[in-house]
């Protein structure tokens, strides 16, 4: 095919129905020169750098150690390249499909997807947990310190904001990482049943005590113990843990001897341990016992640097085991992912990612794609309900919203708010909601 020849669908007609479909594309010929170019493509690249001729290689360029355009153009695969157009350059997720015609290659469609901004803008990855946030680095910093001693920690942070992640996070830097992990959330249980599952009982302790079990302390020996939740331990079981962290000692519950224990304990919960002893609710030297280095994990609205880019990466882990792959986010769906309030933190966003890239279609993530909350008006606030409890991120007309598109059922309606059905329960109960359920 000689050079001058462009690919069939470079007509004025085309081009503009080829962005509306997939938004900034190029095409380019045989010997991989430009020779036409969408709007949109025209306007991020500028117009110079997708003047009809220009090889491919003048605009884009892949990172090192990729086989040069080879794996962009045969393998219809999104890769990641560099934007050399428009000054600064900018990294970009860009996929090429071939154009034939009669068994002849003609040249390539170049889609040009969503910017990455990837290393140059600061990621760090930290057990498991990703942030662009200079607020969440300070505190991964601080795990790494704390994770060499063996002091107690509470995490306090709101619900799905990765807890659990920090205190995993410190068990697997600190000396205690070959021993067990384990994590009990004090606030799914009957305070008769807590006490039970952190300290063991012995056989006919109670009813249905028909053996002895260690509980949770005694299977973290020689390891960490999450208790998340921490907030939510019955008074009467407060001073029982804090007999067992100063003597390192537990009594099974019907037991009579105390036994040893070598445990860390990391604690967390989702609202400051200093209103609850104010209230009556918590003793003092038992926060104080846990509170030894508190660290505070930022909720999601308060890093929206992190929303998009968090996003993209539960896309690409979903894209790992699904047929879609999604290139682009429209702006309206941008807009609404950046400006949602996450009362559910990075839970509720993985969810909500998972749900998109089933519901959508194509490669482009739209804003109707996302789940009814993100896109059905908000009912207007009730004079009667008390506004928002700070730090709980959302109000009782929200949860009431929420429960009445889940039909009533509680499972459901915390699945949508990516929280658990115990958190679910609390706040609405903290939000004032009477109701019998
Ligand atoms: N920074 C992050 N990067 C990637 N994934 C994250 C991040 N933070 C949280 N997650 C993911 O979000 C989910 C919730 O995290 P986690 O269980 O640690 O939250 P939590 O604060 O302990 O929640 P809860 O109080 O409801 O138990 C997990 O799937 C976790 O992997």
């Amino acid at each position: 095919m000689p050079a001058s020849r462009p690919p069939p669908s470079s007509s004025p007609l085309v081009l503009p129905a080829l962005e509306a479909l997939a938004g900034p594309v190029l095409l380019i010929d045989a010997q991989q020169r430009v020779t036409a170019a969408t709007p949109e493509a025209e306007a991020r690249l500028g117009l110079a750098a997708v003047r009809p001729g220009t090889p491919l290689g003048e605009v884009l360029s892949l990172p090192e150690g990729t086989r040069g355009f080879e794996t962009l153009l045969s393998h219809g695969r999104q890769v990641e390249a560099m934007l050399k157009a428009g000054g600064r350059a900018r990294g970009v997720r860009v996929r090429a499909v071939t154009l034939n015609q009669g068994g002849k290659r003609l040249g390539w469609a170049v889609l040009v997807g969503e910017e990455v901004e990837a290393v140059a803008e600061g990621e760090e990855t930290f057990h498991g947990m990703w942030t662009r946030d200079p607020g969440m680095k300070r505190l991964f910093r601080i795990v790494e310190k704390v994770a060499r001693t063996e002091s107690s920690v509470l995490v306090r942070g709101e619900s799905g904001a990765g807890k659990e992640l920090v205190a995993n996070a410190l068990h697997a830097i600190s000396e205690r990482r070959r021993g067990p992990f384990r994590a009990i959330n004090c606030a799914a249980l009957p305070p008769s049943l807590l006490e039970s599952e952190l300290f063991g009982h012995v056989r006919g302790a109670f009813t249905g005590a028909v053996r002895d079990s260690p509980g949770h302390f005694r299977l973290a020996d020689g390891g960490t113990l999450f208790l998340d939740e921490v907030g939510e331990i019955p008074l009467e079981l407060q001073g029982k843990m804090l007999r067992v962290l100063e003597t390192r000692s537990i009594i099974p519950v019907g037991g009579r001897s105390p036994v040893p224990v070598n445990v860390r304990i990391v604690a967390a919960t989702h609202r400051p341990l200093r209103r609850e002893v104010e209230a009556g609710r918590f003793r003092a030297d038992l926060m104080y016992r846990l509170r030894v280095v508190p660290l505070f994990l930022p909720p999601l609205r308060e890093r929206r640097g992190d929303i998009l880019p968090l996003a993209r990466r539960f896309l690409d882990e979903l894209e790992q085991n699904g047929p879609r792959r999604v290139e682009r986010f429209s702006p309206g769906a941008r807009q609404l992912l950046e400006s949602h309030g996450w009362p559910g933190n990075v839970r509720e966003l993985r969810n909500v990612m998972e749900y998109t890239y089933v519901i959508g279609e194509g490669p482009v993530l739209h804003e109707a794609d996302l789940p009814p909350e993100f896109t059905e008006p908000r009912p207007p606030p009730d004079p009667a309900v008390p506004p928002r409890p700070s730090g709980d991120g959302h109000d009782l007309a929200e949860l009431r919203a929420v429960l009445a598109r889940a039909g009533g059922n509680h499972t459901v309606a915390a699945r949508m708010l990516g929280i658990s059905r115990v958190t679910l329960w609390r706040r609405l109960k903290a939000a004032g909601d009477t109701a019998k359920r």
